[in-house]
């Protein structure tokens, strides 16, 4: 493809993306991947260089813009290798009119970025929502210790214990470590947030939103594949995809339990008062995972925000019934707003006087209310917030 024809791909390709980010439809990362299966005149660099350029666009907008040449051309403004591609060529985009459309720059759409500067997130902080981010490794303590793991590439320590971070874009999957399960694709953020469970061997915990499973893989480590690991969801695709991972690791505790949305302790009945913690890892805006999705800036609306809460605070109750006393419970969100990390355990603890907060003391983050958070911006992690209750004796 002439460089031409992959920007006026890219453009066509952004059309697609801002449509479904605006009917709630297919993420950006599926609709490349589709247009590549079914693009075989394609090559890997044509590939690689559409890829940069629709994402480079998409971090380019912080509104959601009109159309995908409003977007590269936003994108033109900085990159002075565009302006002269948009020249008529075969398949490549029509030249400049006069008085184009050029979608907004900035970090997100307004109330959005209203919204992170009341969460204390603006500046620098803002900026690096939209940086790229690094690829961490966790190292599977069943299998292999960080210390002594030989890897086909250089790797370093990140601050979580048995984390690894290499160069983005390396392909680990293709690694026999990987394979044999001596490590996984773990953001240290997410590592982090798994070490506040403080999972001891023995012990009865519940990964209550356990999703694929990346956090109840850590929580099974930690335990040492001694005690109950209860790994329960209600989506029945995402749960799905735990056990061949859990087998991979060698993680031979976990009981998954799939949920009946609003009968949750249905499934779980068995453990109301019984478990030693917790982890509610809640659905949530993922703010701070926009360096990963940068066009979910572009599927919120306050509305669903406030849905977030609510399912949030409910999430809060319903782990709160299957605690036993001197338990506790740990709530995650990937969210950088208060609405979805310092109210709602404030909120919890205000409604419950038998639970008090504890301080975490974790190797990154720092105090947000009365949990800790991670910032891309200061930890160069995913975005975390992070709180610890424990219900009294
Ligand atoms: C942030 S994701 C979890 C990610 C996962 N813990 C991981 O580390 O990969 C939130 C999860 O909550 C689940 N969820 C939504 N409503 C739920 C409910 N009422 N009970 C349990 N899980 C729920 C979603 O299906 C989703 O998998």
């Amino acid at each position: 493809m002439t460089p031409a024809a992959r920007v006026q791909t890219s453009i066509e390709l952004l059309d697609r993306i801002i449509a479904a980010a605006q009917s709630n439809g297919a993420p950006a990362d599926r609709i490349l991947a589709e247009w590549f299966r079914n693009s075989r005149f394609a090559g890997s660099k044509d590939r690689r260089a559409i890829r940069e350029l629709v994402y480079a666009a998409i971090r380019a907008c912080g509104p959601i813009p009109v159309s995908g040449r409003a977007a590269m051309l936003r994108l033109a403004q900085t990159d002075g290798t565009i302006g002269p591609l948009l020249d008529g060529s075969n398949y490549g985009p029509a030249p400049l009119a006069e008085d184009e459309a050029v979608a907004e720059g900035g970090i997100a759409p307004a109330w959005l970025v209203e919204r992170l500067e009341a969460s204390g997130i603006a500046a620098e902080e803002g900026q690096a929502l939209l940086a790229r981010a690094p690829l961490d490794l966790r190292v599977n303590t069943l299998k292999a210790e960080r210390a002594t793991l030989k890897l086909p590439e250089p790797a370093e320590p990140t601050p979580a214990p048995h984390a690894l971070r290499v160069a983005t874009g390396t392909l680990v999957e293709q690694w026999p470590e990987f394979r044999d399960g001596a490590i996984e694709v773990q953001d240290t953020g997410s590592q982090i947030a798994c070490l506040a469970v403080d999972a001891r061997p023995g012990e009865t915990v519940i990964d209550l939103c356990a999703g694929g499973g990346g956090k109840t893989l850590a929580l099974a480590a930690a335990m040492d594949n001694q005690g109950r690991l209860i790994a329960s969801d209600t989506d029945r695709g995402r749960l799905s995809r735990l056990a061949p991972r859990a087998e991979r690791a060698g993680a031979t505790l976990i009981e998954s339990v799939l949920l009946d949305p609003q009968r949750e302790l249905e499934a779980l009945g068995d453990f109301v008062g019984q478990a030693d913690a917790v982890l509610i890892d809640a659905p949530c805006s993922g703010t701070g995972t926009w360096r990963r999705n940068p066009e979910a800036r572009w599927r919120l609306d306050p509305a669903q925000l406030d849905r977030f809460a609510q399912v949030q605070d409910r999430l809060l109750d319903l782990a709160a019934q299957l605690v036993r006393p001197g338990g506790r419970l740990i709530y995650v969100t990937c969210s950088l707003l208060d609405l979805e990390g310092a109210d709602r355990i404030a909120r919890f603890l205000a409604n419950h006087g038998d639970w008090r907060g504890e301080n975490l003391s974790l190797p990154l983050g720092k105090q947000r209310g009365g949990g800790t958070r991670l910032t891309p911006g200061r930890d160069n992690t995913d975005g975390f917030f992070v709180a610890c209750a424990r219900l009294a004796c």
